[in-house]
């Protein structure tokens, strides 16, 4: 029997609430399924000296956390991962910028992470490496003489060649990729665009007449591996939490007004500037929304020390009060703009109480909380959701109003065209995206990877499943 570890920058301690992050949420489910190892940076800790790892042993998994250093932090996290990395991946050249010094320090910071991971394989291990922070991990653990399957997935989109080449070590960073056994990406979009890179750096013959990769004496399996939600448990969670004293008083509160609801991290990349436009022109053109909707914002703060998000954060709140100036009245306010988070039930129960889920990102690698609310939803008198084209989510929710997120009157329009939904077109369009999630859901996501895992390993290596899951 082999071991699952995964491995990502952060990871979430079952004793803290849940981090804001759809990679949480879904390694967490994964591990919860097979048990296992997590190992990663604590999260909210820094400027210790790394030493040996803290482990805590919680259902099955075990999770082994680092600390990071100040400078580390800085350089690895803020600056290569966050200001390199993140907006090259999401189409964000403006934000860029590279620096020799964060590189070096990317590259130590993974190095770090391999020798504290190294004392706590074991033999039989299947080591799935988690995003963009930790692309060299897997070189790294080659280096130190590491045999076992390595899989490596990425929650961000991948960029095509001619973005990719704008990183001055882009080839490196396509090389690294290579060291894993399989690579797996949100969507088939982005599976094309390392193809591209592939193709670019080694040649159209190291890609194989069955999609995998040959590299000098190397051959892995690049795929799509969408990741999903746990539809069982979100659909309880939010029952449960319906009858929660937070989304009571938000439900009272509404005094029989519309709601819609946005739930995203504040990050350029989730669009919540045009968002704002959209929903003022959505006013604008039909007036008669005016005292009959509340657009409930949730945007918990990420990532506060990058300059662009300090800035996102600044232009928001002007929006925001922008809007609430000019159109709220003695009893109404347009938008209710939080910047917290909450536990994940009480957003499953907010999204419920929903007749409108808006994500509009401007660009996104799946968008878990579009998964969310679909799976949140009354079957019996479904919320409709507005989804951007640009997200790895609209993928598989066609059913979804799919609208381009720099388009603020077709946003406004599709708002408009939720309210007034017939119900049996309600109930179509949520019956289609809810047999999509259950047939694709959080659990196949992380079987299908572990299965690609063992089939590299050859052996019978299969990971042991906790309970009836699996
Ligand atoms: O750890 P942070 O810097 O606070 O950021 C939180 C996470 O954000 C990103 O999430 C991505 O993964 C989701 C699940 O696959 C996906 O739905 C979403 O589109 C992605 O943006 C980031 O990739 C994670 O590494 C962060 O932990
Ligand atoms: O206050 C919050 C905000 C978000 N989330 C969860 O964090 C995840 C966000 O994932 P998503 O893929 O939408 O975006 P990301 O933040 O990973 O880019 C979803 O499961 C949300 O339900 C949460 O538990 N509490």
């Amino acid at each position: 029997m082999s071991r699952l570890v995964c491995v990502s920058n952060r990871i979430s301690l079952p004793r803290k609430s849940a981090a804001p992050g759809g990679l949480a949420v879904g390694v967490l489910s994964a591990l919860k399924r097979t048990g296992g190892l997590w190992f990663g940076w604590g999260g909210d800790t820094i400027g210790h000296e790394p030493g040996d790892p803290d482990q805590l042993i919680r259902d099955g998994v075990t999770y082994a956390t680092i600390d990071l250093r100040t400078r580390d932090f800085e350089l690895y996290y803020n600056g290569y991962s966050n200001q390199m990395l993140w907006p090259l991946f999401h189409y964000f050249l403006r934000g860029m910028r590279y620096s020799v010094e964060e590189r070096d320090a990317y590259e130590s910071v993974n190095r770090l992470f391999a020798q504290k991971l190294l004392p706590l394989l074991q033999e039989r291990d299947l080591i799935w490496v988690h995003d963009y922070h930790l692309i060299p991990l897997g070189r790294q653990l080659r280096e130190a003489g590491v045999r076992r399957p390595l899989g490596f997935f990425l929650h961000i989109p991948f960029p095509n060649i001619e973005m990719l080449r704008v990183l001055p070590t882009y080839a490196e960073l396509l090389r690294d990729l290579t060291h894993y056994d399989v690579v797996g990406f949100q969507t088939q979009n982005d599976l094309k665009a390392f193809y591209s890179g592939i193709e670019h750096l080694f040649g159209a013959e190291a890609i194989r007449s069955d999609g995998r990769i040959r590299v000098g004496d190397r051959v892995l399996r690049a795929d799509v591996f969408p990741i999903g939600v746990d539809v069982a448990s979100v659909q309880n969670e939010a029952v449960e939490a319906m009858s929660s004293d937070v989304v009571r008083r938000m439900y009272d509160s509404l005094m029989g007004r519309h709601l819609m609801v946005g739930v995203d991290r504040l990050d350029y990349s989730k669009g919540l500037p045009e968002r704002f436009s959209a929903y003022q022109h959505f006013l604008e053109t039909y007036p008669e929304n005016s005292g009959r909707i509340t657009y409930l914002q949730i945007a918990p703060l990420s990532r506060s020390d990058v300059k662009a998000y300090v800035e996102i954060r600044q232009a928001l709140e002007q929006a925001a009060g922008r809007t609430n100036g000019r159109f709220a009245d003695t009893d109404w306010t347009p938008i209710r703009y939080l910047n917290r988070n909450f536990p994940h039930s009480t957003l499953m129960g907010l999204l419920r109480s929903a007749h409108v889920g808006i994500v509009t990102p401007l660009r996104d690698g799946m968008n878990l909380v579009a998964k969310e609310f679909v799976a949140a939803q009354n079957a019996d008198d479904p919320g409709v959701l507005v989804l951007s084209t640009l997200a790895g989510a609209a993928r598989e929710l066609n059913s979804a109003l799919l609208v381009n997120p720099y388009d603020s009157r077709a946003v406004g329009h599709a708002i408009q065209a939720a309210l007034s939904m017939p119900l049996p077109e309600r109930r179509e369009r949520h019956a289609a995206m809810l047999q999509t999630l259950k047939r694709n859901d959080i659990a196949s996501w992380s079987r299908r990877f572990v299965e690609a895992l063992e089939k590299a390993d050859g052996t019978d290596t299969r990971v042991r499943a906790i309970g009836n899951g699996s």
